[in-house]
């Protein structure tokens, strides 16, 4: 089973170096002193307290690797319509591209049924690149849990959880997805294949979507941000009004606002990866995780003051930084 990662810095090369250690046919996409330093010296990955390097096949040459059985999408989400074109070399007629990136999928839409079926979004797939440069048809939808760090090119720290829930857009249990699955479960990750992996994806995105961009806007950790009354009750308004829109979507939140907010102050003194792309002036996931959201209220007609509000104000932040749009 041929498995390509694209985009395997923190959390490709995280499951690329666990999937190496098993013996998998594993080969990594990346580029810039991150790739030099894997194929020179291989993919360290820092783990439990435990350093371990593995000799990894890493290319920036799609072409060189040629046709996958699955292609992992592991790039930030804005980086994947402009490389659409060059993963072509990468798909044959069988393979299974799997999406593991934060926020809304380009896929939301597809096979969900109903009067939206087939609905797209432009602010994540800008052009309809993914959708008609891929097809939603070969797309399995992920959702990762797992946080990691590319510490230094070719060095990747693991910070904690493994599990990468896999699921297909009808939520079928079908081959494709269950192979998936077994391979990663041999490289020691956890994947375990949902029914309704739309109703993960809000849990997480509820987190993203609003401790994200405060984090961004304050400087705060997230013990911080989801314990300080007010910042507390803009992240629950944020997911409030998320929730009004999924559920006209059909999706069943297993808790509530409150318990979602007390596992980020839980998770203590992190910096989020969208505060983190700030400090290290590196393009920021607005579009995915909020942009996206507002999109989905236009969409069911659901009003979301307090997400235009937070967007308008993350968008302004990033932009005065230089990394947003022109
Ligand atoms: N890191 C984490 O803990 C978590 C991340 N996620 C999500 O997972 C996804 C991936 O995140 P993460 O692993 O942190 O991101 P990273 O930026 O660490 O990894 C993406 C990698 O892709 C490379 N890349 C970008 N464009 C190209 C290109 N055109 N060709 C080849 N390589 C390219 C990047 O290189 P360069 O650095 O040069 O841009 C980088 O090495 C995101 O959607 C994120 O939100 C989800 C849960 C936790
Ligand atoms: C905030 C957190 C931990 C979960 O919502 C996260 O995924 C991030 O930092 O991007």
């Amino acid at each position: 089973m041929k498995i390509c990662i694209f985009g395997a810095g923190a959390i490709g090369g995280y499951m690329g170096a666990k999937l190496a250690e098993a013996g998998a046919e594993v080969s990594l996409v990346a580029r810039g002193p991150h790739l030099k330093a894997m194929q020179e010296k291989g993919l360290t990955l820092i783990e439990e307290g435990e350093t371990k390097t593995f000799k990894v096949n890493a290319s920036d040459d799609a072409a060189a690797l040629g046709q996958q059985d699955y292609v992992i999408v592991t790039l930030k989400a804005h980086s994947v319509p402009p490389v659409v074109g060059r993963m072509q070399p990468l798909i044959g007629p069988d393979t299974t591209i799997v999406s593991g990136v934060n926020g809304v999928p380009w896929w939301y839409f597809h096979k969900i049924g109903g009067p939206l079926e087939g609905t797209r979004l432009a602010s994540v797939d800008p052009g309809d690149a993914q959708w008609d440069g891929f097809g939603p048809d070969r797309v399995l939808g992920c959702v990762v849990y797992p946080a990691a760090e590319v510490i230094e090119p070719g060095v990747v720290k693991h910070i904690e959880g493994n599990r990468f829930s896999l699921g297909e857009p009808d939520g079928s249990k079908s081959d494709r997805a269950v192979r998936l699955s077994e391979a990663l479960g041999k490289a020691g990750l956890k994947a375990p294949v949902r029914p309704r992996l739309r109703d993960e994806i809000w849990v997480k995105l509820w987190g993203n979507l609003s401790f994200n961009p405060i984090s961004a806007l304050t400087h705060a950790t997230l013990d911080v941000l989801c314990t300080d009354p007010g910042t507390r009750a803009v992240a629950r308004n944020m997911m409030l009004e998320a929730q009004e829109i999924a559920e006209k979507l059909g999706v069943k939140f297993p808790i509530d606002v409150d318990r979602r907010i007390d596992g980020g102050a839980a998770v203590g003194a992190h910096r989020t990866s969208m505060l983190q792309d700030l400090d290290a002036g590196r393009p920021m996931e607005i579009d995915a995780l909020l942009g996206s959201v507002q999109e989905l209220g236009r969409v069911t007609e659901t009003p979301t003051p307090t997400i235009d509000t937070v967007l308008a104000l993350v968008t302004l932040r990033a932009r005065v930084a230089g990394l947003y749009g022109a």
